[in-house]
């Protein structure tokens, strides 16, 4: 349809970079005719009129996906009152499946290990209510303070713990493993310096410590036994009344199998090639930074030669994996970042890996290779095959999403799904 046609005029190299990884440009075409998403924070139903009254537009009740509308992508929101008022936040539906999938249930432990800025992550903690536990990870400081502004302006941070940490190795365990280890009330007495209720005025003393930690950190190079740093904890997180020592504590394999998170989101660092929002960006940023941020993007703000160094090293053994020099690297975090993830999960527990980047390299081959590392390092029964840990997503039946090339796994595009671009892969921790 004329109208629809994108006036975004991809440059070669991108088309060059769409046509290796498989991705047809096409989606790049629906702009105009993808609408923006909004989620109603649990409550504000009620508003609805009022909503729709302030930011001047009917909201469409999104069918497929409980507590989200659609309105037209030129609505602003951020400047509307029930924006700031924090009846409304906005996060596309494609990232509201990959929440979805989690299937939350009351009481559960969840790990959100990229966390930043944190659509997902309210969105997870307006699931439970108030019970269970969420923990929130990201490796870039200034992001997760967003996030930490997010949940208290949603006021969802209650049951929330927030670490700045790279979580290719986090390996704090849910609260209720500090709970069950605390055996009597004898030792509740007998503990020093133990976390208070979290204060956005933290002591002069305590603030001039941390500053005093960050620059040493900043100074040297990150340690893997340097403790993740705590930036915020709610009243109902179990930090309060733990001393450093208990919250800093780690649990051996069979303790994370039996007290490890019940759900782990993994929203990996990609390339961020499915939303074509941020790639319409680079019309304003001007097209020659494309190179540096998604053809050949390095991020190095986020990852020292040191861990690269490691990537590098510890994945040697994996034949190249066919995918564009550009997004290798990509491909080596995102692997880290599913593995560690999946190692935290108690045996049951569910893992919901996605990523905004439609590239076969940053998606199905992580996950078969994430298959296949874990049957060789004998994570699988016996009895079963590299493929039975990755799992159905049972609500995905009524999504207007397609296939991935593996069974199983699901693609959210523009074209198809009217949504963000997002690819979505569910795995269960069977008993080994
Ligand atoms: C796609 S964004 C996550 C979006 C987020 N889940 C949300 O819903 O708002 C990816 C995030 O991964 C973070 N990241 C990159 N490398 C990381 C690492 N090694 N450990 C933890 N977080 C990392 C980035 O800082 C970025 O915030």
């Amino acid at each position: 349809m004329e109208e629809e046609t994108s006036k975004l005029p991809l440059p070669d190299d991108f088309l060059d970079f769409l046509q290796t990884n498989g991705i047809d440009p096409l989606i790049y075409t629906a702009i105009e005719s993808t609408p923006r998403y909004i989620r109603l924070k649990p409550g504000s139903e009620a508003y609805l009129e009022e909503i729709e009254a302030e930011i001047k537009c009917r909201l469409q009740k999104v069918n497929w996906l409980p507590g989200f509308y659609s309105l037209p992508p030129h609505i602003q929101i951020a400047n509307s009152k029930p924006y700031k008022e924090g009846k409304i936040y906005g996060i596309d539906a494609a990232s509201g499946a990959a929440v979805m999938a989690l299937d939350i249930s009351v009481g559960d432990h969840v790990l959100d290990l990229c966390c930043a800025p944190g659509a997902k992550l309210c969105m997870i903690s307006d699931l439970l209510g108030d019970s269970g536990s969420v923990t929130g990870v990201d490796v870039a400081r200034h992001r997760l303070a967003a996030c930490r502004t997010m949940l208290q302006k949603y006021v969802l941070g209650d049951a929330c713990r927030l670490f700045v940490a790279d979580g290719t190795t986090f390996s704090l365990m849910p609260v209720r493993y500090h709970l069950d280890s605390i055996s009597c009330e004898f030792a509740l007495e007998e503990k020093k310096d133990t976390f208070r209720e979290w204060t956005s005025r933290r002591p002069w003393k305590e603030r001039k410590r941390a500053a005093r930690a960050r620059e040493n950190a900043a100074s040297r190079l990150v340690s893997e036994t340097d403790h993740p740093e705590l930036i915020f904890y709610g009243k109902a997180s179990g930090v309060v009344g733990l001393s450093k020592d208990e919250l800093y504590q780690t649990a051996s394999s069979s303790e994370v199998s039996s007290s490890g998170y019940d759900k782990v989101l993994v929203d990996a660092e990609c390339t961020h090639d499915g939303s074509i929002r941020h790639i319409q960006k680079f019309e304003h940023w001007g097209w020659e930074t494309l190179n540096g941020r998604v053809l050949n993007a390095e991020r190095s703000d986020n990852l020292t030669a040191l861990q690269v160094i490691d990537l590098l090293f510890h994945y040697l053994r994996f034949p190249f994996i066919g995918a564009e020099a550009s997004t290798f690297k990509h491909f080596l975090l995102q692997l880290k970042l599913l593995i560690n993830g999946f190692r935290l999960l108690r045996v049951g527990g569910s893992l919901v890996y996605s990523t905004c980047s439609l590239t076969v390299s940053q998606n199905e081959n992580v996950v078969e290779w994430f298959l296949k590392e874990n049957s060789s390092a004998g994570r699988c029964p016996m009895d079963a095959t590299v493929y039975d840990s990755l799992q159905e997503i049972d609500a995905a039946k009524d999504w207007p999403c397609k296939s991935g090339r593996i069974p199983k796994t699901l693609r959210f595009d523009p074209v198809t799904s009217k949504t963000s671009g997002l690819f979505v892969a569910k795995f269960t921790k069977l008993a080994v």
